[in-house]
């Protein structure tokens, strides 16, 4: 089978990234560092999460030429001022490789731990393969102590060909507008996807795994739409007024990161709109795990003006407008509101 080694390793590797970022999570919350916007925890906790993944990923798979686009670098552990957090980011980074319970376990040095952070920087492209990491997508969502994703996907010749998205405090649970009563409240899911092979999903902690489908809700008066937490990333207004166009009656339903795309692949909402702000470019490692994730799911995730999300052009995902997320029913009405709510914003500026 393709990429079975590859996808095995991914899984594990965001499965220890998540197990640190909840530690750190949990410190920040349980301290009153956040409210002081201190910012420094969730360094920590981001570069530990790049540092084990990109780690363990060349670990598990040490005959392959390894190629990793990520989100942080090293640049700032390096400096004097650093040296405090990267002592602390090792730390983490042994104790979760330490409770991963291996033997062949052996204690990373610091520059060990810069080495496997710098390991993220490639471009990325339309050749061979390559990793790309979010470490912590959602950064705002961990502060908060909302949601958050560590999101790792494969691209082999500029295709997204794997995706595995970490979600430590999404509910297994549905979160949709109109979900019915659960007798569970466990939260933390893990949801992967290879190309070909569908979505599924388990418990973070460990669970059988089922297969997952987006909605077939084909009304929209029966979606309900996903968007960011933070109007600063995505246009609320731009959606809102979609959403009217499209008979949506459901409140928008904000979440961080791309848990909104778990969240979609199991079919607790129809759609999801992200309507960055003028001058923005979208980063593939905000998309490239979710969007597989979505797409195998039965979904599908394209720019607004309906093109495929293209993976192949190094680090940025250039896109026209915005990104949508639905399923395949929904698609050419939700086009159509898209547009429409597109040239009003046009033609009133
Ligand atoms: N002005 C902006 N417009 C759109 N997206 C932005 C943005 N500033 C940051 N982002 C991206 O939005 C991501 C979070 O998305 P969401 O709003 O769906 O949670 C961030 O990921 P990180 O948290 O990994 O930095 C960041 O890459
Ligand atoms: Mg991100
Ligand atoms: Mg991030
Ligand atoms: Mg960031």
């Amino acid at each position: 089978m393709p990429y079975e080694k590859e996808f095995a390793a991914a899984k594990k590797a965001a499965t220890l990234a998540a197990r640190l970022c909840k530690k750190v999570q949990k410190a920040l919350l349980q301290s009153d560092v956040h409210s002081k916007s201190d910012k420094s925890p969730v360094t920590v906790a981001d570069y530990g999460s790049q540092a084990l993944v990109s780690f363990i990923l060349e670990r598990e798979l040490p005959s392959e030429p390894f190629s990793l686009v990520a989100e942080e670098d090293s640049g700032d552990l390096r400096k004097e001022s650093g040296q405090d957090t990267l002592k602390r980011i090792t730390e983490l980074v042994n104790d979760t490789l330490a409770s991963e319970g291996s033997n062949s376990f052996s204690t990373l040095t610091t520059d060990d731990v810069l080495a496997a952070i710098d390991g993220g920087k490639s471009e990325g492209g339309s050749v061979g393969r390559h990793w790309v990491l979010d470490p912590i997508d959602g950064t705002k969502g961990f502060v908060r102590g909302d949601q958050y994703a560590i999101a790792l996907a494969l691209l082999d010749e500029g295709k997204v060909v794997l995706g595995v998205l970490a979600c430590p405090n999404l509910p297994l649970a549905s979160i949709g507008s109109n979900q019915q009563l659960s007798s569970s409240n466990e939260v933390g899911c893990l949801f992967f996807a290879k190309v070909g092979d569908g979505t599924y999903m388990q418990a973070l902690g460990g669970s059988t795994q089922t297969r997952v489908h987006v909605c077939d809700i084909d009304n929209p008066e029966e979606a309900s739409f996903f968007e960011s937490f933070e109007a600063a990333h995505s246009s609320h207004d731009l959606s809102s007024s979609i959403a009217e166009k499209l008979g949506v009656k459901a409140p928008p339903v904000r979440i961080d990161s791309q848990a909104k795309y778990g969240a979609l692949s199991r079919g607790d909402g129809a759609i999801y709109l992200r309507f960055p702000h003028k001058g923005y470019r979208e980063k593939i490692w905000d998309h490239a795990a979710g969007s597989i994730v979505v797409t195998e799911a039965g979904g599908i995730a394209m720019d607004a003006a309906g093109n495929p999300l293209d993976f192949s052009k190094g680090k940025f995902l250039d896109v026209v407008s915005g990104i949508i997320v639905t399923n395949q029913k929904l698609k050419a009405s939700l086009l159509r509101a898209v547009k429409e709510a597109l040239n009003e914003k046009v033609s009133s500026l």
